[in-house]
């Protein structure tokens, strides 16, 4: 089955952020994700996601000062603490929302040395915190072409080298076809390479990452085609819609009809 999860943070963003957990639920989605909850009461989120018969599927660990151009501090050494202050927040929302994944974001730095062993240690220190509660601790590369210059690893051989340092059971990888398809390319055979690898899946076309329907990437294919391998995980609606979310969910319909 195709679980399809409405991300909160580009979709149906004419609403409220409460609102739009509603409007994920009329659309006939089961999960929600969104990046960061933090100025939101867990409860308050928490109470209207169970109303709405809606599981909250993902989110990310603080990652820095975002109106100033971070994207994650996990590979950058002068903000160890903040980096593990941040799980520790991440952790208590998770508890309170029912989550079972969280994204740490490495952030924009050059992949030396130093900055590698920060962000492996943060990741172990992490998953350290998460695994008694059942918590996966997912990384996800991402393209530095166009979206994110500069972020630490953009290949997922890169982010797996990492994961394969931190040698931590419930650390996996975040696949964002978007991200690699632009990077890599050939999504059918590396998705089905990486499956026992991949903890939570996300899309959107390519290129302007819109939904599907609107660029290069065949999803009328790609999605049974992953349902076929045997993943069983969500996959997060990470795009943001050419017009209105709704108008444009037409693509999605056979899926939401799957969760229902
Ligand atoms: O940029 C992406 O693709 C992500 O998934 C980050 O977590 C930002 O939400
Ligand atoms: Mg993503």
């Amino acid at each position: 089955m195709v679980k399809l999860a409405a991300n909160l943070s580009l979709m149906f963003t004419h609403l409220a952020f409460l609102d739009r957990i509603n409007a994920a639920a009329d659309a006939g989605f089961r999960g929600v994700e969104f990046m960061f909850p933090y100025e939101f009461s867990a409860d308050e989120i928490a109470a209207r996601a169970a109303r709405n018969g809606l599981e909250i599927v993902l989110f990310n660990l603080p990652a820095g000062d975002w109106e100033r151009g971070q994207r994650g501090i996990g590979a950058l050494p002068d903000q160890i603490d903040e980096c593990r202050r941040g799980a520790a927040w991440a952790l208590d929302y998770a508890r309170r929302l029912g989550c079972r994944r969280l994204h740490l974001m490495a952030g924009k730095a050059p992949a030396d040395p130093r900055n590698r062993r920060t962000l492996v240690d943060n990741v172990a220190f992490a998953a350290d915190l998460f695994a008694p509660h059942g918590i996966d601790l997912l990384i996800e590369p991402i393209n530095t072409r166009v979206d994110i210059p500069g972020y630490f690893y953009s290949t997922s051989e890169a982010a797996l080298s990492v994961l394969s340092e931190v040698g931590r059971p419930n650390t996996k990888l975040q696949y964002d076809i978007y991200h690699m398809q632009v990077m890599e390319g050939d999504l059918a055979r590396n998705i089905e390479r990486l499956l026992p690898e991949i903890g939570h899946i996300q899309l959107a076309d390519n290129p302007g990452r819109a939904e599907p329907g609107t660029g290069e990437i065949n999803y009328t294919w790609l999605l049974p085609h992953i349902d076929a391998l045997g993943y069983s995980g969500w996959i997060g609606c990470e795009y943001r819609p050419a017009g209105d979310t709704a108008a444009g969910l037409g693509w999605a319909e056979p899926f939401l009809n799957q969760t229902g």
